[in-house]
């Protein structure tokens, strides 16, 4: 049953006890206010009519029909690109759907539990500083029977505290963006009967050769960002159904809302005439960052003429050690030192190449804002399959080599600048900025199909301990 508000002073009121009863958790016979705007797409378990309302008037409805659903985004901040996706899809539920889902990106696994769970940040820097025991770790741990039977047994080791932290956030859906968080969230919700009530989906954020780990037969959707991981996910035995191929889920203010490079120029304080290369390696500022940077800021320097042809930016990340080298350097040519960035999509927007590692979430931002990508280095396991994609997609360069790097870019910026523009072109033809939009709609559609209110038994006396 709907009902028509007139009066504002009655609404508030109305709202206030509205409020109440939902936040306040008495939901039986309670009411739900709905303030309809434009890009909303409630569920319609009622006729679709019933919700419509052209002049945004406030709408009562009877609860039991919806409320607000809890969506727990799971992730670590194991590299930059995890959290980047996770606050993609929080982001992007916002603008689809408003209050209609209240969205929690959690480390559940830092917040809850012990080693080596709570410790992965560490782990993974440490491993990765030392490629050869990535590569051993990843490769070995590649198996099903091997990771399985490893992440069960942490499973059951630490079912109480995974237990304690999924619950805390009460989650009608839960999102996955993490190759470690597949198995044992899935499994605590096994032994708690919730399988079938909570809707758990992955999506994946490696572009081609991703872990296995990320391949779990009982999710109910497993968003791949390219055909080569679909394949590897049907290789791995996931139904036809699970799978939904829309690309990698960047954050909206890449592809909403752009401003010219010539304004962003201006507010970044850059040169508003000279070719601009972007430096970067991940989050974490990984890579041949420092050497890259001293070639190039020579042979950017047109010694004949005694002027730059070019300007430099480089985006350290977390390395603050990296940073205040840098910054202590002199140069020849205009050079912006930066840490951790907020606002990636600008500093991409007012340059007009990069120069990375091959993190897949750099990737899928520069392939948005059409800039030609030099890869000067990639994690071995994950990352390799990158270094295909970008090359053979005819996007940009594969070199590990600062020099070779160097010259690459000053050709670009002098006597190649038509490779330049034909490579930014298949950039922005292989790009998909509607990625994460697609992702949330998706799973709206599951979660509409699930109907109003799971009832999900989240109450303290169900404990774990009744099941194993
Ligand atoms: C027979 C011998 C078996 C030996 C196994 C022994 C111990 C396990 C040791 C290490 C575990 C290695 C995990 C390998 C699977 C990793 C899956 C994966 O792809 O991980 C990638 C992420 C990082 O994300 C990536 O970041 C990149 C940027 O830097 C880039 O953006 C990329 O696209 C992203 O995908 O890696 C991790 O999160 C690794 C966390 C490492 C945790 C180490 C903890 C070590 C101790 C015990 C392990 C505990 C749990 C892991 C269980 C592993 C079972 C597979
Ligand atoms: O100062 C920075 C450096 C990086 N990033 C973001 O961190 C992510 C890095 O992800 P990627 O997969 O490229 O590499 P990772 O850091 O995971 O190795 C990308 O979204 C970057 O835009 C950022 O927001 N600010």
């Amino acid at each position: 049953m709907v009902m028509k508000v007139a009066s504002p002073e009655k609404v508030a009121s109305i709202t206030e006890k509205v409020w109440q009863r939902v936040y306040g958790g008495i939901n039986n016979n309670g009411y739900y206010y709905h303030h309809h705007r434009k890009h909303r797409r409630r569920c319609s378990y009622e006729s679709e009519d019933e919700y419509e309302d052209e002049d945004g008037t406030i709408r009562l409805m009877q609860m039991g029909a919806e409320r607000s659903k809890n969506v727990l985004i799971l992730m670590s901040d194991t590299g930059g690109g995890h959290r980047a996706s996770a606050e993609a899809i929080r982001d992007a539920f916002r603008i689809e759907f408003g209050d209609e889902y209240r969205i929690y990106v959690k480390d559940v696994w830092k917040e809850y539990t012990g080693w080596p769970l709570n410790d992965m940040e560490r782990s993974y820097k440490f491993m990765v500083k030392h490629v050869q025991l990535w590569k051993v770790a990843f490769h070995s741990t590649s198996p099903r029977w091997i990771h399985s039977s490893y992440l069960a047994a942490i499973a059951s080791y630490y079912a109480k505290e995974v237990e304690a932290g999924l619950m805390e956030y009460k989650p009608d859906i839960i999102i996955s963006v993490h190759p470690l968080m597949q198995h044992i969230p899935l499994s605590v919700l096994k032994w708690k009967g919730l399988q079938k009530k909570v809707i758990f989906v992955t999506v994946i954020t490696d572009l081609n050769t991703c872990h296995p780990t990320w391949f779990h037969p009982r999710v109910n959707r497993c968003y791949c960002p390219s055909k080569e991981v679909a394949k590897r996910a049907l290789y791995d035995g996931l139904e036809e159904s699970q799978i939904q191929v829309f690309g990698l889920p960047i954050r909206p203010s890449f592809a909403r809302a752009v401003l010219s490079k010539d304004d962003l120029r201006k507010e970044l304080d850059l040169d508003p005439d000279l070719p601009a290369v972007l430096l970067m390696g991940g989050g974490e500022g990984m890579g041949p960052v420092k050497k890259t940077a001293m070639v190039l800021g020579e042979s950017l320097y047109d010694n004949d003429r005694g002027k730059p042809i070019g300007q430099l930016i480089i985006i350290c990340g977390r390395n603050k050690a990296l940073a205040s080298t840098l910054e202590s350097l002199e140069w020849k040519i205009p050079v912006k030192v930066r840490g951790f960035e907020t606002q990636m999509e600008k500093w991409m927007g007012a340059c007009d190449c990069i120069i990375t590692k091959a993190g897949p979430g750099t990737i899928a931002e520069a392939l948005i804002r059409g800039l030609p990508i030099v890869l000067n280095d990639y994690i071995p396991g994950q990352e390799k399959g990158n270094v295909p994609y970008v090359v053979d997609n005819g996007t940009g360069v594969f070199t590990r080599s600062p020099k070779e790097t160097a010259r690459i870019v000053s050709e670009w910026f002098s006597t190649k600048t038509d490779e330049l523009k034909r490579m930014s072109e298949n950039a922005l033809k292989l790009a998909q900025p509607e990625a994460v939009f697609d992702i949330v709609k998706d799973i709206h559609e599951l979660a509409c199909q699930r109907g109003p209110l799971a009832n999900i038994p989240y109450d303290s006396t169900y404990s774990l301990t009744n099941v194993i």
